[in-house]
């Protein structure tokens, strides 16, 4: 009796493992159902292995667009995975049919705290829709009119610094990230920092962190890609441990000590720290005009305690904040903008030191402002130099950065182009491709760096440095005046003239986003 018994169970798990692989298998004829080329998948990792084994995991998108064309499927263990660079194709889900496109895919850890703790970059739907109207405002010409004076001193003390480095090679590179780390702290964040001093700053050191480590390569990230299906349970067992440390802080406070070291929880906690710190501020001086109106005055001037429900019609939506969401988007702000930036303007510097007729184009055109406005540049002054904007466009289609955060992942099953998209479905660009396209970018050669190429109309598409469509990146316009402000100021004052080093430090490489290791160079006083 217990001998058959036992027989009937065993068979009932082989034949549910055979049920698995059997499903796992034919999971993999998605693409060639739909007649979609694409390396041959390897059975229950799909491609994962190959892209994380991968120096650079763009750079691998763009080997295998060169085999199998411009949309090519491939699986992260078997969800699908359309890697795209035919612009058409693109425009439909980025713009057209943004509706059934609006989320992004993430590892299921970004989505992981309580919902008033999910920020922009990690919203969905309706959630991510009201959130978009309440910052969307923080980054209007009006708004950022008011914090360019903020970016200004700043960049005062990275001219300081700079004077001390006259005739020297350096790498800027450095100096460019505690610029950017600076703007970021004193406008979004409301505190007077001093990064160029103040090298080892705990603010650097903790959000480079978060660009050093891949959270694909986290174990339990790569089981939610393998088995989907555990992705609750692994939720469930992350929020289990997040509960257990919460607990210990009372038992055992010298244990979190360490704990409240990591990254992640020392930022946030130093977050939520200024924030309390800003609305007892507020509270006090309820009366005072002279308030210091900063990214985070903005945010908080949308908070409520009262409940929020996220609507889909706009004129039933409320377009308020709750306080935790502040600090999950202040916390965002910090790593979005902080090595973005600074990697742009490391750039931006590499050309210019190897570069001297862009150069000196540059200048002339810097100089002139000068001249017209006896050397006082603001937001609206900045914003009309073209040969500027034609130039960071073009280090941006060249260099581009944060390749991997621009994805879309499908909400409801639709029909692009000829292809029938399903749930879950995940639309990668390969933006690589798309830059260096002679078909978009012609008639110049896509791999010389001529500004004027962008004085042409291009494919909407064909430039996804910030993303496109509605999910942009919000800080196009915050992060144009601070390079266009730092760059002007620089140049006006010096020549960029190459280091000996110059070329072995700009190997770029891609761990969440594309960098290079330095940028070694000289700056020569101007006349
Ligand atoms: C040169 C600098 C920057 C570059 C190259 C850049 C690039 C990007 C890219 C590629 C995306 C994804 C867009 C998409 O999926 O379509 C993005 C999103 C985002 N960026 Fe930036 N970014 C920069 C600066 C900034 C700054 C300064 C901030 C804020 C202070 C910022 C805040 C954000 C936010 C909040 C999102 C998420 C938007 C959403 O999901 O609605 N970025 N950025």
């Amino acid at each position: 009796m217990l001998f058959g018994t036992t027989v009937l169970v065993v068979l009932f798990f082989i034949l549910l493992l055979i049920a698995y692989l059997w499903t796992l298998n034919s999971r993999y004829s998605y693409f060639k159902s739909r007649g979609i080329p694409g390396p041959p998948p390897q059975f229950f990792f799909g491609h994962v292995r190959s892209l994380w084994s991968a120096e650079s995991i763009s750079r691998q998108w763009e080997k295998w667009t060169r085999q199998y064309g411009s949309i090519y499927g491939l699986f992260e263990g078997t969800r699908p995975i359309y890697v795209v660079s035919d612009v058409e194709f693109l425009h439909e889900v980025f713009v057209k049919q943004f509706a059934c496109f609006h989320s992004r895919h993430l590892p299921f850890t970004a989505r992981l705290k309580s919902r008033n703790l999910i920020n922009l970059f990690g919203a969905n739907g309706d959630h991510w829709r009201r959130q978009r109207h309440v910052i969307n405002p923080t980054f209007s010409t009006t708004k950022l009119k008011l914090t360019s004076p903020i970016v200004n001193e700043c960049i005062d003390a990275l001219m300081n610094k700079l004077q001390e480095k006259e005739n020297q090679e350096f790498d800027i590179y450095t100096l460019y990230k505690r610029l950017t780390m600076d703007v970021i702290c004193h406008s979004a964040f409301g505190i007077d920092t001093d990064m160029q001093n103040d090298i080892d700053n705990p603010f650097i050191v903790k959000t480079a962190y978060f660009f050093a480590v891949h959270p694909e390569r986290i174990f339990l990230v790569k089981l939610s890609y393998l088995m989907p299906w555990l992705t609750p349970i692994l939720t469930l067992f992350v929020h289990s441990i997040i509960a257990l440390f919460n607990g210990l802080r009372y038992l055992a406070p010298s244990f979190m000590n360490q704990f409240e070291e990591i990254p992640g929880m020392w930022i946030i906690n130093q977050v939520k720290q200024v924030i309390e710190a800003r609305v007892i501020k507020i509270k006090s001086e309820a009366n005072n005009k002279q308030r210091r109106i900063d990214l985070l005055q903005l945010m908080l001037d949308a908070v409520t305690s009262n409940e929020i429900k996220d609507k889909n019609d706009e004129n039933l939506m409320s377009k308020r904040f709750h306080q935790d969401e502040v600090a999950s988007n202040v916390f965002f702000f910090m790593i979005a903008g902080f090595e973005t930036t600074s990697t742009t303007l490391a750039s931006c510097s590499y050309i210019l030191a190897t570069r001297f007729d862009i150069q000196t184009k540059l200048q002339t055109e810097i100089d002139e402002l000068y001249a017209e406005h006896n050397g006082e540049l603001d937001y609206d002054r900045i914003n009309n130099m073209t040969y500027m904007d034609l130039f960071i466009r073009e280090v941006l289609r060249m260099f581009p950065i944060a390749l991997q955060a621009v994805s879309r992942e499908c909400n409801t099953e639709t029909i692009v182009g000829n292809y029938k998209i399903e749930k879950g479905d995940v639309i990668q660009p390969d933006i690589l491709t798309l830059h260096y396209d002679p078909q978009l970018w012609g008639p110049d050669d896509p791999y010389l760096f001529v500004p004027e190429r962008h004085l042409t109309r291009r494919h909407p598409m064909a430039f996804m440095a910030f993303g496109q469509g509605p999910r942009n990146c919000v800080g196009i316009r915050f992060a144009l005046m601070e390079l266009k402000l730092c760059l002007a100021r620089l140049l006006h004052q010096y020549s960029i003239l190459p280091g000996k080093q110059i070329e072995q430090g700009f190997i770029r490489r891609e761990i969440l986003v594309i960098q290079p290791d330095a940028v070694y160079i000289k700056l020569e006083k101007r006349c």
